[in-house]
């Protein structure tokens, strides 16, 4: 093989600016990245997502030449028509020669230094070229004059970009953390990236520093010929600038493809059933197909769950799974939930005919296993059998609760604000050992914010959720037919509300932790 980092390619052909092929990365034992192959076209955005522990920094560190890749190819291709092999590169020079810049999960400016300042020393290789590596060229050399002169234009250029150009001579620490964020990018695109790879630039922001952010990315988009890359957790940002988008599980690529294709393949929601229920529900209720629904019915991936390392190993071991109406899937006792999602496919597909006909025993089964858990809820004192005249309140209108949770409160007898509004720390308790949600309900102030929509009045959340700017499976934000047996937003197609003919009782969905 060409040991040569570079390789002369075709001008015309690099439609793609970067690409990964059968990499790998192993640590240990551990297999963090398994066979990834994936492309990120010129000029786009493309998005890395996957729950926490999936790879996505991993995949940016192997890139960006922070670790050197087990196996595998990545090639980034310049606009001038080089190629640079970037697991050969050293890797001080992947920002110089192939143009690759990138930011970190954890802001990392110099606090102590000047807006203005920070994005000078971004441009220090290239004062220093001009300097001749001289002291006295700093002060000699035309070149070095018109570099530095050019170097401020480029910082001054990049704060009103990022709309900080008023800031310039504060220090980066005194910023607010949107503002540090945005300072960041541009600071990396003082360097004059052609691929700017982005780790979670969202993590962290308001609605309102979200919404700059993705201004001054959509511009870097539209105005430069950078291509960016793109690891978020905010499927809002993910949904509104991505071009493409490339989801990772346990190391392994499971979708890829357009924005709409990747939230509505079953295999990336199965992924986010482990992650928080905002994201969940994100997704759950902006695809609301009854067989996605369905085909979540595998429960939880017992060998991922909470506490389990995040990342794909590779085993050979079979398990069984069982589910309620009888099947038994055969998975690899390592599976993700896309595996098991597809084995469950594949099963179906080779269900005979008759099995389907069985439908009506199999509701009734169904029936009876969602009144199953209702039985079991000895913790919360105040359950009901039934939502009061048949109606339940949403709770999706209280902050925290998804429409998942919704469901499993459903399930344990709890549909109205009032039920909640009355809960002592023992009910509590009992709610998040259920829901294992480990001290967020009292923390989230799910009591408080019950009290408050019981007595018809507003919250902040409830009032952004009524106003449709808060994603929730119910048609009106202030409607609810939860345990009517009809899908709550049958109108609009979309989830399957709590409590309908397909809460069957199910365990609770692992969730992989919290963020870094
Ligand atoms: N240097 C390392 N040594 C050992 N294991 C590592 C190392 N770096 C990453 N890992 C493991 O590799 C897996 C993937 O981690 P990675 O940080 O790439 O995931 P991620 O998708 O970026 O997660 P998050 O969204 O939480 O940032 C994890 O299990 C992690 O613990």
């Amino acid at each position: 093989m060409d040991t040569n980092p570079i390789q002369k390619a075709n001008p015309g052909m690099n439609e793609a600016i970067l690409q990964v092929e059968h990499l790998s990365m192993k640590f240990g034992g551990l297999v963090a990245i398994g066979d990834l192959s994936f492309q990120a076209r010129r000029g786009e955005i493309t998005a890395l997502i996957g729950p926490n522990g999936a790879g996505k920094t991993t995949v940016f560190n192997c890139i960006t030449g922070f670790y050197k890749p087990s196996e595998g190819m990545i090639t980034l291709n310049r606009a001038d028509g080089s190629s640079f092999m970037l697991e050969r590169l050293p890797n001080h020079e992947i920002p110089a020669r192939a143009k690759v810049a990138r930011t970190f999960q954890n802001i990392r400016l110099f606090s102590g230094m000047t807006l203005l300042e920070n994005l000078l020393v971004a441009q220090h290789n290239k004062l220093m070229k001009a300097s001749g590596y001289t002291l006295l060229g700093l002060f000699g050399f035309p070149s070095y004059r018109k570099a530095s002169a050019e170097s401020i234009d480029l910082a001054r250029h990049w704060l009103e970009k990022a709309n900080l150009v008023d800031r310039a001579d504060d220090p980066a620490g005194d910023l607010p953390y949107g503002a540090q964020r945005r300072l960041e990018i541009a600071r990396a695109m003082c360097t004059g990236p052609e691929l700017l790879c982005l780790d979670e630039p969202a993590a962290g922001l308001n609605p309102k520093e979200s919404a700059a952010l993705n201004e001054l990315l959509m511009d870097i988009k539209n105005n430069t010929g950078t291509s960016i890359l793109l690891i978020e957790h905010d499927m809002s940002v993910v949904m509104q600038i991505s071009d493409h988008v490339v989801v990772l599980e346990y190391g392994r690529k499971i979708s890829d493809g357009s924005p709409q294709s990747v939230r509505t393949d079953p295999r990336v929601i199965a992924a986010y059933l482990g992650v928080d229920d905002e994201e969940v529900e994100t997704v759950l209720t902006e695809v609301g197909d009854e067989d996605v629904i369905e085909q979540l019915d595998t429960g939880p991936d017992s060998a991922h769950g909470p506490g389990t390392s995040s990342s794909y190993l590779a085993g050979p071991v079979s398990d069984t799974i069982g589910h309620s109406e009888g099947e038994r899937v055969t998975v690899s006792k390592g599976a993700s939930k896309a595996a098991q999602i597809d084995a469950r496919a594949a099963s179906v597909a080779s269900r005979p005919a008759a099995a389907k006909s069985a439908s009506p025993a199999k509701a009734a089964a169904k029936k009876a296993a969602a009144k199953a858990p209702a039985a079991k809820a000895e913790g919360i004192s105040n359950r009901l059998a039934a939502p009061r005249a048949g109606k339940a309140d949403n709770l999706t209108r209280i902050k925290g609760i998804g429409t998942v949770n919704e469901k499993k409160l459903n399930e344990h007898g709890i549909f109205h604000f009032d039920q909640i509004g009355a809960w002592k720390k023992a009910d509590v308790e009992a709610a998040e050992a259920y829901l294992a949600f480990d001290g967020r309900i009292a923390r989230e102030e799910w009591v408080k914010q019950a009290k408050l929509l019981g007595q018809g009045k507003g919250t902040e959340f409830s009032r952004r959720l009524d106003a449709g700017k808060v994603a929730t499976s119910h048609a009106s934000g202030k409607t609810a037919s939860a345990a009517s047996g009809k899908t709550a937003s049958a109108a609009s197609g979309k989830t399957a509300s709590a409590a309908s003919g397909k809460a069957a009782a199910k365990p609770v969905a692992g969730k992989r932790g919290g963020r870094k």
